[in-house]
């Protein structure tokens, strides 16, 4: 049965006014918590081309002297496994880029996973262990994959995991390629990523989607019931989840979903006073120690919970000593879970995929 207890959802009609409503959420949020020094504002944050304009605008709203990150930790959802730091495309340079270069964040708060460490479970780990130290995330900001994929969950995943190395699934791959002159074996295959659970742990989940080839992901994590082939779905039971779509990305929903969610904007409950109220929770997570296999003997790691330092040249080995094993199910396509698709194209990287051409299969004639 779905559960439409999504009450926090908002719709507009552009990227550009999506974007601008989720840049001011933050905004208002962190103004809310006044973070300090020693409580700060722990903010998770994605990449992705949906999030991109809401980067720039908090970047304006930051060199207007409305907002400051000084009093910001962030954790970055994802990283690929084995591309270099310093690579165009990796989240790394995406993030900086973006959005660290031009706010007054100090290096030390920002958190994002070393995909080249050498001890992958060691680093899933330790970054798990940080999100605790810091008392949990406050705000995870997300996007959503075409095949309703969050961070790098791709359909099949644990809807109780945490943070860890996952295989790409070949729709993301398809559609990251755009990333890398089209080529899908220029794709990185792996990711590190922090699970659904570390989501669902967050207290406040914002979801950004925008274009006609998120429709069937939103659909599918809206109206459909939780089901970890769509995992946004899984937002659903998630007690402060806010999906923020612009009017394409909607195109999949049924008309009665759409004006109901727009009728709870209209009545004046918007976004901020939905739910239950957001009270600051302290940690609720304390990680175990992770045992890591080493020279045959089962050895017991202590994940290092120190705030990782962020070296200026963003230089670092590429080096991938480990063995990854990715137990989940993960299809080979999305295709494979859809029997009528829909899906549009992504920037032009896919082929094949005229919307409507592949939605008159479902029309049935009367
Ligand atoms: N790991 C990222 C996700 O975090 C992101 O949400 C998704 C959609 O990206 P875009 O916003 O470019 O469509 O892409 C990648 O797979």
């Amino acid at each position: 049965m779905a559960n439409l207890n999504f009450r926090r959802v908002i719709i507009r009609e552009d990227p550009q006014t999506a974007s601008v409503y989720i840049a001011e959420y933050i905004v208002s949020r962190i103004k809310e918590f006044n973070p300090t020094e020693t409580q700060p504002f722990v903010l998770g944050l994605p990449t992705g081309s949906s999030p991109e304009i809401i980067y720039k605008i908090l970047v304006q709203r930051h060199r207007a002297g409305e907002i400051s990150f000084k009093n910001v930790v962030t954790f970055n959802m994802d990283e690929y496994v084995g591309l270099p730091r310093d690579h165009p495309e990796s989240y790394h340079s995406f993030m900086y880029k973006h959005f660290f270069s031009h706010v007054d964040i100090p290096p030390q708060n920002i958190n994002i996973l070393d995909g080249n460490a050498p001890d992958a479970a060691a680093e899933c780990a330790s970054f798990e262990a940080r999100i605790a130290r810091y008392g949990g995330i406050e705000l995870f900001l997300g996007g959503v994959g075409p095949d309703g994929h969050i961070a790098f969950n791709e359909p099949g995943s644990s809807l109780s995991s945490r943070t860890r190395v996952k295989t790409l699934a070949y729709d993301t791959i398809l559609a990251n390629s755009r990333f890398f002159d089209n080529d899908v074996n220029k794709v990185p295959r792996m990711a590190m990523t922090v699970g659904i659970q570390t989501i669902m742990d967050a207290r406040e989940v914002v979801i950004v989607a925008t274009g006609a080839h998120k429709a069937f992901a939103i659909q599918k994590g809206l109206e459909d019931g939780v089901n970890h082939m769509w995992t946004l779905s899984a937002l659903q039971l998630h007690p402060h989840p806010l999906i923020v779509c612009d009017r394409d990305a909607t195109l999949e929903l049924k008309v009665k979903t759409v004006r109901y969610f727009e009728s709870i904007e209209q009545a004046g409950t918007d976004a901020r006073t939905q739910g239950p109220p957001l009270v600051y929770r302290p940690r609720t997570y304390v990680p175990a120690p992770v045992n890591v296999k080493k020279n045959s003997q089962r050895q017991q790691v202590t994940p290092d919970t120190t705030p990782q330092k962020v070296p200026k040249d963003l230089r670092i080995n590429t080096e991938l000593g480990r063995n990854v094993e990715d137990d989940e199910l993960t299809p080979d396509s999305m295709s494979s879970r859809m029997v009528d698709s829909a899906i549009g194209g992504i920037d032009g990287a896919l082929k094949n995929d005229l919307i409507f051409d592949r939605m008159g299969a479902r029309v049935t004639t009367l």
